[in-house]
């Protein structure tokens, strides 16, 4: 479960948001600027609240008022982005094992074969980003965030660089992984049709505030 209860000046953009996530994927709905991104990175840890908290799974990863900001890379949290990040001189075997060992986690092959199925890339494990489509980037990135163990992922527009055809070679994975890897996810996007797929509840967000909460029906 995810609680959050923040507010963060950005410039002239004030964003003051409280909601509590349940369920696998916690849709974050709005239009570009309503502070989605801004939002997704203080439940990351790279950015800080002016004011609030932030508590998963019942611990407390930010409280202004008692000086709590646990950092980023202690926070156990994925994060796939737009672009996938991947590193360009790495093969995609090699970038699938990078957050494990960051995070000093022992192998785990059990977990990596599943990975590796769940998402379809057992055949790219040799090639480097650069040779992989951009949706096979995307896979390859999700595996990557999950091969981490994270208690959460936070999905910011994961599908926003693809096109249409990419959108719904990918889509399916995204099921799978919402009903079968067992992890929590905040998913990020401005498309109602995608988070009717994929989100089991809705946070709206308009201009900085959250205006509904509840399940897809919100989008309607
Ligand atoms: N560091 C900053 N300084 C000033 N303004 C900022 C800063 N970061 C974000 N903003 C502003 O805050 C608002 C929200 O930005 P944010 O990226 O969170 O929105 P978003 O909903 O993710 O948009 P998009 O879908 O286009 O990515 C925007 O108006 C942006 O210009």
């Amino acid at each position: 479960m995810l609680r959050v209860d923040v507010e963060k000046q950005l410039g002239e953009f004030s964003l003051q948001a409280s909601f509590i996530g349940e369920g696998r994927v916690i849709g974050l709905f709005g239009a570009s600027g309503a502070g989605k991104t801004s939002l997704v990175n203080m439940i990351a840890g790279l950015l800080r609240p002016d004011r609030g908290t932030i508590v998963l799974d019942g611990e407390t990863v930010d409280d202004t008022a008692a000086g709590i900001h646990v950092p980023a890379w202690r926070r156990r949290i994925g994060y796939v982005f737009q672009d996938a990040r991947l590193f360009p001189h790495l093969n995609v075997a090699q970038n699938l094992d990078y957050g494990r060992k960051m995070n000093g986690l022992a192998p785990d092959p059990a977990q990596h074969t599943r990975v590796i199925d769940l998402l379809d890339i057992g055949t790219l494990l040799g090639r480097r980003p650069g040779k992989l489509s951009g949706g096979e980037r995307q896979r390859v990135a999700l595996g990557r965030a999950l091969l981490a163990k994270p208690r959460l992922l936070l999905l910011d527009e994961p599908l926003g660089a693809l096109d249409e055809g990419r959108k719904l070679e990918i889509l399916p994975y995204l099921v799978r992984l919402r009903d079968e890897a067992n992890v929590p996810m905040v998913y990020v996007s401005h498309d109602a049709a995608e988070l009717r797929q994929l989100a089991t509840q809705i946070v709206m967000l308009k201009q900085g505030r959250v205006t509904s909460l509840g399940g897809v029906k919100v989008l309607s």
